[in-house]
């Protein structure tokens, strides 16, 4: 049995401290296109890509494998597995946000899948970032609302969300994800991420929806730590260095400080 170990908790930590901001680039393993991948991957390396999430609710090409194979030929980001269910796991990615879904009340993904995953997770290795994930509404039902048949947390009471992700560090939960759901009409509030940052030390992700600079912007300032972006570059290309300046130009605010 290889041990894990943490250096992508490390990273996260380190960065959180510095209150260094990180961009993660959301890869849907059925969009691929792996003609022109190669050139995306340079494109993101270029332009500071910090993490790649892999992953979506339904995935329907079992190309993960061959998907991670060529992060790690193309780019040196690391490539974290965002499963929708335990058939998700590749031991070939090196890290996987084990993620609860602690919006909801489904135990099949509070417990159920882990149970499921967890002798492979400790043969294989892989780094484990225990994750609780809410789901906050967005607008318009969300494939992951779907497929997880749970409801959302409402859009309009952080108090609820601040409250549930306090539940989750209490429970030893050692990051909040706050995702407003891939292709989300409306992003997470910034009231909706200052109330968990003013609750909890965990780092914090935040996606879903974030579509543009101004938003990659207020998502940073309202205490997001990460921010994940999916759709909006599978739409516009354009848009990833856009939000990588974004993310950059609050590091650099940082660093002359
Ligand atoms: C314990 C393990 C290994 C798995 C369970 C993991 C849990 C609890 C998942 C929670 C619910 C879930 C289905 C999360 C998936 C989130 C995800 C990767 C979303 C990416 O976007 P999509 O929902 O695929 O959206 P598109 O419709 O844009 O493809
Ligand atoms: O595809 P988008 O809307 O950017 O969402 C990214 C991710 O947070 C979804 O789980
Ligand atoms: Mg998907």
């Amino acid at each position: 049995m290889k041990t894990a170990d943490r250096k992508i908790a490390d990273l996260l930590h380190i960065r959180k401290a510095e209150k260094r901001k990180s961009f993660a680039v959301l890869l849907d393993p059925d969009k691929v296109n792996f003609d022109t991948f190669p050139n995306f991957l340079e494109y993101a390396a270029t332009h500071g890509v910090d993490f790649f999430f892999v992953g979506g609710s339904l995935i329907t090409n079992y190309a993960i494998d061959r998907l991670v194979a060529a992060i790690h030929e193309y780019t040196d980001i690391p490539a974290i597995l965002f499963p929708g269910s335990s058939l998700h796991i590749d031991p070939v990615a090196d890290a996987i946000l084990l993620l609860s879904l602690i919006s909801g009340r489904n135990p099949d993904l509070l417990i159920g899948q882990h149970v499921i995953a967890a002798p492979l997770l400790k043969s294989s290795g892989i780094e484990v970032l225990p994750t609780g994930y809410m789901l906050i509404e967005s607008g318009r039902l969300t494939t992951v609302s779907y497929i997880s048949n749970t409801t959302p947390l409402p859009r309009d009471k952080p108090g609820i969300v601040a409250c549930t992700a306090l539940a989750g560090e209490y429970l030893g939960l050692q990051y909040m994800f706050l995702d407003a759901g891939s292709g989300a009409q409306f992003p997470v509030t910034a009231e909706t991420i200052a109330a968990v940052r003013g609750t909890v030390d965990t780092p914090i992700i935040v996606g879903g929806g974030i579509d543009s600079y101004e938003k990659a912007d207020q998502a940073l300032n309202a205490g997001a730590d990460v921010i994940v972006v999916g759709n909006g570059i599978e739409k516009n290309p354009e848009l990833l260095p856009e939000v990588a300046a974004c993310v950059k130009a609050f590091n650099s605010k940082i660093e002359v400080a």
